[in-house]
């Protein structure tokens, strides 16, 4: 395989430095080993996200210096519509603050209290709004997408029987929306095919269901689907990606992540009458409909990136590090889950420490041991992340990761060489690795401040 060189130059820098050991004890003990909780100046490689930590292009920038702060009517808030109607070929855009946002009004615009909402395996946030909306998430994602040593290249595909028993359980008009996230972040940043879309788009059309799409890392999926998918080969990732998102009513969008931008999401639509109902409800949460909670400049560098990040060798190269570090890892025997994500490397933490039990928490443990060990910042994807259910039980997710998650045009695989390094060796004493207990539990979304101690 030929290397693949960075398709840009750096034109700024952002120092960062290494800490001692003694530094990292001190500050994961301040931060209750928890990751979230750490300060950014302790931590040396962050792969804590890919959410908002991308780096933005020389063109964005200029395009941020541009951005019209009238506060209704911007021409940014035209530049975003027009970026979505060529890109992703929606007609229709709302603006909000970021995807959370966006899942937050179209859960209030289309769930009546009572119905069910089928999706592609759960989102934290995603699955908090519909909850919030008086709907019930039903995880109808193929089975292979909870194993991790599952090879199957789409692992993020609908289960479409699954999907067809719960209309046949709860009658079609019992289901609010399908909600096909595109990749799958918990199941490892798995892609979901193009046949797989357009058979849930026949299903949605027979029962008259309105078929939804987290678009969140749409480029990343569509490029999963260029390189394993037949017919595809020859196909711009744009033109590829413009096909998925035909096949959808509307999307939710994060652009922290396939916009790459630092901030700002979106709900885009095709149908007026969803638009009107988001307008009414973003003036009261969000902002003007022109805005939504973000500057002019944030519109127009959301604009701009949207479309960077459709493009072939921006793509090849960010795909290609992160396969990078997944295979530097499983060369060395480490579990991770495969294939390879788009936007991150998931550590098995299950097999990885197989002598702990679930409700010792590995996943929380390991993100905790990796920074210790080196100051790189991973982050808890098992048992915290899935919180607790109805009853109040803990949730016991089939997957237990570690999330190696890696920011878009950040690190170079120089960076890449010395995550990989700390992993193997926390690898390679892992058996002397103890787990972790809760010390303090919020209500909701507990793995954000969730605070833990060494049993
Ligand atoms: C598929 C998908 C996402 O991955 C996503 C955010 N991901 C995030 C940010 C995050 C959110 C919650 C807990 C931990 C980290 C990620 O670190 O992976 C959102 C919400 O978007 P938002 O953060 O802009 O509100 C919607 N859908």
């Amino acid at each position: 395989m030929p290397a693949i060189a960075e398709p840009y130059r750096i034109k700024m820098v952002e120092p960062i430095t290494m800490t001692t050991r003694e530094q990292r004890e001190a500050a994961i003990r301040a931060a209750g080993y928890n990751t979230f909780l750490l300060r950014s100046e302790d931590v040396y490689i962050d792969l804590l996200t890919d959410s908002g930590t991308s780096a933005m292009s020389d063109r964005q920038w200029s395009a941020m210096m541009m951005g019209d702060e009238a506060y209704a009517g911007a021409r940014s808030f035209d530049h975003l519509v027009e970026s979505v109607r060529e890109s992703y070929g929606f007609p229709y855009v709302c603006p909000t603050h970021q995807g959370r946002g966006a899942e937050h009004l179209i859960s209030r615009i289309l769930i009546t209290p009572g119905q069910h909402v089928p999706g592609n395996m759960y989102f934290t946030t995603t699955r908090v709004h519909q909850e919030l909306a008086g709907g019930t998430f039903h995880d109808v994602i193929i089975d292979e997408a909870h194993d991790p040593s599952s090879l199957h290249p789409f692992k993020g595909n609908v289960d479409l029987d699954k999907f067809q028993a719960l209309i046949d359980e709860v009658g079609a008009d019992q289901i609010a929306y399908i909600n096909v996230a595109v990749t799958v972040n918990m199941a490892g940043g798995q892609p979901v095919s193009m046949a797989n879309i357009r058979a849930v788009r026949e299903i949605c059309d027979r029962y008259g269901i309105i078929m939804w799409s987290d678009a969140t890392r749409l480029a990343e999926n569509a490029y999963f689907i260029k390189e394993r998918e037949d017919g595809y080969a020859d196909r711009p990732v744009a033109e590829i990606a413009r096909e998925m998102l035909s096949h959808f009513d509307g999307i939710t969008m994060s652009g922290k992540k396939d916009c790459l931008v630092n901030i700002g999401g979106f709900l885009a639509m095709r149908d007026e009458a969803i638009l009107t109902k988001a307008r009414e409800l973003v003036v009261v949460f969000e902002g003007m409909p022109t805005y939504g909670g973000l500057a002019g400049r944030d519109l127009d560098a959301m604009a701009v990136g949207l479309r960077e990040a459709l493009d072939d060798d921006y793509l090849a190269h960010r795909i290609g590090q992160v396969r990078y570090l997944g295979e530097r890892l499983q060369e060395a025997g480490v579990p991770i889950v495969q294939p390879v994500g788009g936007h991150a490397v998931f550590i098995d933490a299950a097999a990885f420490l197989d002598h702990l039990p679930q409700d010792e928490l590995p996943a929380q443990t390991l993100a905790a041991e990796i920074f210790l060990d080196s100051g790189v910042r991973a982050m808890e994807r098992g048992i915290v992340s899935a919180g607790r259910d109805a009853d109040g039980n803990h949730r016991h997710p089939k997957l237990e990761l570690v999330r190696l998650t890696i920011p878009r045009r950040v690190y170079t695989n120089s960076h890449m060489d010395v995550v990989a390094e700390s992993v193997i060796r926390v690898f390679q004493r892992r058996k002397e690795i103890q787990g972790l207990k809760f010390v303090y539990e919020p209500p909701t979304l507990r793995f954000f401040t969730s605070r833990f101690e060494p049993l």
